[in-house]
């Protein structure tokens, strides 16, 4: 049985409305420590908004979502998103900051002494495969999108949270750099033990990257499962998503079942 502490998030009840309509409803679910979550679903399906829901962006109107156990509700906003790393597609850098100041944004309003901040941001850029002395003082327009991508990947990593949240974050990349990144992340998400929710409506990402996948469609979510039980799902939702593994192969995806 899964031990409460093992859980880093849970949704019980949670619908938003948004006038009158529900974006999403009837979720619940709950993200395990250490796990990376997929949310898998069409354009529309309340992904994003599902996301948003976890961090306070938006706050649910019935139910609860509870974050280390607290209700977002409870949670003082700005804590808790400190508390979350966000990568998003266009990564949301801001431009006139170099590459140094956007990943040590964070750290930087939590009060860092320079010294631990530029050690932190050195490191980060490190892991991420790029080299400080190249990027550090560049701005986010002299970087192609890929090497835009990984500064999202560090800033979302500078105060160390344990959970991130990752919205369609290699989405704009060409796919050789796109298997690249992901390899990387996943790589680098064992290395660091974090907990993610990482949104995509690619499958072959969500094979690739989950620990489970979650399956969304109008707002519901309809079926939360490890990639090889979602394989043998009868429902017609899945079946319409695996027949968009153009080389389908067993053996390749679905190796990253355990938690
Ligand atoms: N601020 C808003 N005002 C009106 N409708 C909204 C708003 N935000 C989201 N929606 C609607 O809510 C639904 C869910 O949106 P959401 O962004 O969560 O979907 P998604 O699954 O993340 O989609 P995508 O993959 O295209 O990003 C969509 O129908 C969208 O049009």
């Amino acid at each position: 049985m899964v031990q409460d502490n093992e859980i880093a998030v849970e949704f019980h009840n949670v619908a938003y409305l948004l006038n009158d309509r529900p974006l999403v409803s009837n979720l619940n679910f709950t993200v395990q420590r250490g796990e990376i979550l997929i949310l898998l679903g069409r354009s529309g399906c309340g992904k994003t908004t599902t996301m948003k829901l976890i961090n306070r962006l938006l706050t649910p109107s019935s139910g609860e979502v509870r974050v280390e156990g607290i209700s977002t509700n409870e949670w003082n906003p700005i804590k808790l998103r400190r508390s979350i790393g966000y990568v998003i597609q266009e990564t949301g850098l801001f431009p006139h900051f170099t590459i140094a100041q956007n990943v040590g944004l964070v750290p930087s309003l939590e009060g860092w002494k320079r010294d631990r901040l530029s050690q932190r941001v050195n490191q980060l850029l490190q892991l991420v495969g790029l080299d400080p002395k190249q990027f550090a003082d560049r701005y986010p327009n002299e970087l192609s999108g890929g090497q835009r991508q990984r500064v999202g990947v560090a800033r979302a990593l500078a105060a160390d949270p344990p959970l991130l949240l990752m919205d369609e974050p290699f989405g704009a990349l060409d796919p050789i750099t796109r298997i690249e990144i992901q390899k990387e992340f996943l790589q680098l998400q064992k290395q660091l033990g974090k907990t993610v929710v990482f949104v995509t409506h690619d499958i072959q990402e969500a094979f690739l990257l989950a620990s489970r996948i979650g399956l969304m469609e109008s707002g519901k979510m309809l079926l939360i499962d490890t990639a090889s039980e979602f394989l043998k799902s009868e429902q017609k939702e899945v079946k319409q998503f695996l027949q968009c593994l153009p080389f389908f192969n067993q053996s390749q995806y679905g190796s990253s079942d355990s938690i």
